[in-house]
């Protein structure tokens, strides 16, 4: 039961009750619940004007977008509950593109369960279900599936990156792109179905086809480019996953502690203090970091609980998109002697670790720490911009380390652009996967050798298009809306 229908104790089964009745007229808190300088309570539906002509003395409509100030009272007591901005939004110009009013009043909470209340008195009032408001803006043609998407994911965004993503989706950045291919499938099947109609009774444009053909193979190469993106988007939008790595008490729970300014993981002098993997989110220059602090790899280790803690450290070692590698600096200076540089110590220390297969190289930071113990100073002759020379006492080299990493998560989440928006969902790369596949089955089929069929031809095209038609929604089904508006919140 949600705290609404708590404040209203509004039994649960009548939500589900009005879910298949979308004449009634939904109402919410939309400004966050608890005490605050103003609350907006939003109604949306055939009635709404009822809450304004019922709860205040306007004995006519507001002018439409103009905040007008009113005592605001129940609809029948009569009793002033507050005095606050109205404001009057008549379909089609409103955010779902129904008849739509605000009541901006007081944020306290018995005012807003006031309004609440009064509101739910009246005919035909329902209490709105999470995401109902954007879910009535995408059934009356305001958003399409991605840019909902988009707006769901621009309340979810806790970074800056996130927030820009989410905002170029939500005002239909990436809809424009898919919009467009669909566009070109659209003229294209008309192209080849008059074709099928017409080529033998009356002259078609000469080269029809052949420029249809073109037209897809070109759509194919936009399509891959966009696929073969790296993930960016996806990155973006859920979070880097990146493991610290390296030796016991090499320092990983320190530089976890240190980069989340909090005692997350446990520090001690004893050698294999972590076991369970420490999980925290970040938010490093605006883009977001998932970091790992794991268990110390240390292959003689016979202890049971010990060697279940390094399993999971190399399980997340082969699914992360970056590793940070933590060398001690103390371990370096007792072995120096044997090795040519310090290169060719890192090389034996990863497969001392048991990570012989890793690339260090590729999207792999590594920390040599304890600088504040490197008394023959040892670190003045590592000169690579991938090592970063860090105390985790002193915090020395905490600036390079956060610019490194920054520098890392751009290269891997992308900067997305209103010219080159990021896709960033599964769902989306599912469909877009199946609408290439579809036009690759075209141009097989036309390729043919023997007169290529141009029926099959054409429903290839229209399964593509189909395809293109779910990602934004206009083909779709009760199933998948449930996903996408389960995460929105109550009043949006
Ligand atoms: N002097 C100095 N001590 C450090 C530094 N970083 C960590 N330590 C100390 O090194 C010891 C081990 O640190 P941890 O962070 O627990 O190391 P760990 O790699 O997580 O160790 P395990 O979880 O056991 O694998 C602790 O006593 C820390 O206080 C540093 O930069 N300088
Ligand atoms: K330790
Ligand atoms: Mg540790």
């Amino acid at each position: 039961m949600t705290i609404f229908q708590r404040i209203l104790n509004i039994p649960l089964s009548s939500s589900i009750f009005y879910r298949f009745n979308s004449n009634s007229t939904i109402f919410a808190l939309s400004s966050g619940l608890g005490k605050c300088g103003v609350a907006v309570v939003r109604v949306s539906g055939t009635n709404a004007n009822y809450a304004i002509t019922q709860m205040t003395n306007l004995k006519n409509l507001p002018e439409p977008r103009k905040a007008v100030l009113q005592n605001i009272k129940h609809p029948l007591t009569k009793e002033i509950i507050d005095k606050g901005l109205v404001l009057w939004f008549p379909g089609p110009r409103s955010f779902s593109g129904e008849d739509s009013c605000e009541f901006h009043v007081h944020g306290g909470i018995a005012v807003v369960e006031g309004i609440l209340n009064a509101l739910n008195s009246l005919p035909n009032f329902k209490l709105a279900d999470p995401g109902e408001f954007t879910k009535r803006a995408f059934l009356n043609g305001k958003l399409d599936l991605t840019e909902v998407e988009g707006l769901a994911d621009l309340l979810q965004a806790e970074t800056e990156a996130q927030r820009k993503q989410a905002f170029l989706q939500s005002t239909g950045s990436l809809s424009k792109s898919y919009k467009k291919w669909k566009d070109l499938l659209k003229q294209s099947l008309a192209n080849i179905e008059a074709d099928i109609d017409f080529a033998e009774t009356e002259t078609l444009d000469y080269g029809l086809l052949e420029k249809v053909e073109q037209n897809i193979k070109n759509l194919c190469k936009e399509l891959e480019n966009h696929l073969n993106d790296g993930c960016k988007g996806e990155l973006l939008r859920n979070g880097v996953k990146t493991v610290i790595l390296g030796e016991p008490n090499a320092g990983k729970s320190s530089l976890l502690n240190l980069l989340c300014h909090r005692p997350a993981s446990i520090v001690t002098p004893i050698s294999g203090t972590t076991r369970d993997v420490i999980e925290v989110t970040l938010n490093i220059g605006g883009y977001p970091l998932v970091l790992a602090d794991t268990a110390g790899l240390n292959i003689n280790s016979q202890d049971v609980i010990e060697i279940e803690g390094m399993n999971r450290a190399r399980d997340l070692y082969r699914k992360a998109d970056l590793i940070i590698l933590v060398v001690n600096i103390q371990s370096y200076s007792s072995v120096q002697e044997r090795y040519v540089s310090f290169n060719d110590y890192l090389k034996n220390y990863i497969s001392d670790l048991g990570l012989s297969d890793m690339n260090f190289r590729k999207n792999c930071i590594i920390i040599l720490n304890k600088i504040d113990l490197d008394t023959r100073n040892l670190s003045a002759n590592i000169c690579d911009k991938n090592v970063v020379k860090l105390s985790c006492k002193s915090e020395e080299g905490i600036i390079d380390l956060i610019d490194i990493l920054t520098k890392h998560l751009k290269v891997l989440c992308g900067e997305p652009t209103q010219e080159h928006p990021s896709m960033n969902q599964l769902r989306h790369r599912q469909e877009l996967e199946k609408c290439y596949h579809n036009l690759q089955r075209f141009l097989k089929e036309s390729e043919r050798k023997e007169s290529p069929d141009t029926v099959i031809m054409a429903e290839y095209i229209r399964k593509a298009l189909r395809n293109l038609g779910k990602l934004i929604g206009e083909v779709t089904s009760e199933e998948i809306l449930d996903i996408i508006f389960k995460d929105f919140c109550i009043g949006k």
